[in-house]
């Protein structure tokens, strides 16, 4: 039985410190551990933003006859994209944001009987990422992976049942879109599914696994010193995000620096991973993003986390590979990965390169 996601830092601890989290509403002035200047975000180098030029991510219409080559132009200039017309029922992405909004309304102490622990992926808690910067970042989150159910019933006595239900019917609702995604993407590049079987488009889908990161980011006294999220990466092949109708998000592009992604009513953010990078052999560029956070209205954000099970050896569609060159990368399972990134961050991909020799 290959190791789950749940179990990926068994014997991989982190230091996080959950239990100072603050009740972020009593907060009047911004902390000093919160404030942020330019070379605390230093790890992942963005390129300085020039003067803004009005381009933005893609919005594709999943029911566009070129969608697969809108998808696959997206994956290789900017990493993400918007959706629309995706068929994940508006009733379940409002009943997600209902149950996040709850979720994080509840009292510190509530929260904190959910925490996660040092060795554990699932659970409320600040990012996982937070452990390589000086400085806090202005968010709480929650974990899942595998059944809230256990979770959800310290947080919820009353009403767990129905929230696991509509985390079930979310993620349902994500493996098929994710998966669907995944291969308009691989198809633009001429990739069949003989050349990755294990990811066949006629398997039950058990493949894949995933995580759901539930993210808050409280109204702030001084948004511009302060960071939601820093910048980073998804380990992922895909992550599919839902956010409220606050703006934050942004996507870092080489010639255009930071660019907001402005929340379109009932579309979804897709952002291209670091395992996707790899299995295009580097042709998808995974995008880095992070967090801004707002003076007057609270954020929400659901990001569906996606990749193999971790039996599974990810490593670049030999298709993709000049002959003449080897592949850009060694082949690495998602639990490889994960490790590698909770202990090295920004250098994990290049932990993994291929150098040609000499
Ligand atoms: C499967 C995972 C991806 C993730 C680490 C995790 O084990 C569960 C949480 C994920 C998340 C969400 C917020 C940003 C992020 C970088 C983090 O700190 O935790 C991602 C991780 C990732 O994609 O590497
Ligand atoms: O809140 C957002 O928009 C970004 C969240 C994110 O990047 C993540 O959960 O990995
Ligand atoms: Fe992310």
């Amino acid at each position: 039985m290959p190791a789950m996601l749940t179990d990926v830092f068994r014997g991989h601890p982190i230091h996080l410190p959950h239990s100072h989290q603050p009740d972020f509403t009593s907060l009047r002035e911004l902390p000093d551990s919160y404030k942020w200047t330019p070379k605390d975000d230093l790890l992942f180098a963005a390129a300085p933003s020039p003067p803004a030029t009005g381009e933005n991510i893609p919005l594709i219409d999943l029911d566009h006859p070129d969608a697969a080559n809108q998808i696959g132009h997206a994956c290789r200039t900017w990493g993400a994209f918007q959706i629309a017309n995706h068929g994940v029922p508006l009733g379940l992405l409002q009943d997600i944001e209902f149950l996040t909004g709850s979720l994080f309304g509840l009292p510190v102490q509530r929260k904190l009987k959910a925490a996660r622990s040092e060795t554990g992926v699932s659970g409320y808690g600040v990012a996982r990422i937070a452990s390589f910067f000086n400085k806090k970042m202005w968010s709480e989150g929650f974990t899942i992976t595998g059944s809230p159910l256990n979770d959800f019933r310290k947080l919820w006595p009353q009403l767990h049942l129905n929230y696991c239900d509509i985390v079930e019917e979310y993620e349902e609702q994500m493996k098929k879109l994710a998966s669907k995604l995944m291969w308009l993407a691989l198809k633009s590049l001429g990739v069949s599914e003989e050349d990755v079987e294990w990811a066949s488009l006629n398997s039950d889908l058990n493949w894949a696994q995933a995580a759901l990161q539930l993210n808050h980011y409280p109204v702030c006294p001084e948004p511009d010193r302060a960071m939601g999220l820093a910048a980073h990466t998804d380990s992922t092949l895909l992550t599919i995000l839902y956010q409220n109708n606050t703006a934050g998000l942004q996507v870092s592009r080489d010639d255009l620096g930071w660019v907001t992604v402005p929340p379109v009513p009932g579309s979804l953010v897709v952002n291209v991973g670091d395992l996707f990078h790899i299995l295009s052999n580097g042709l998808f560029k995974s995008v880095l993003h992070r967090a801004r956070v707002n003076q007057t209205r609270a954020r929400l954000s659901v990001a569906f986390l996606w990749g193999p099970q971790s039996d599974i050896k990810i490593s670049p569609v030999p298709k993709l590979v000049s002959p003449v060159e080897l592949p850009l990368y060694r082949s690495v399972t998602w639990t490889e990965y994960l490790r590698t990134k909770a202990t090295h961050f920004n250098k994990a991909l290049s932990m993994i390169r291929n150098h040609r020799e000499e």
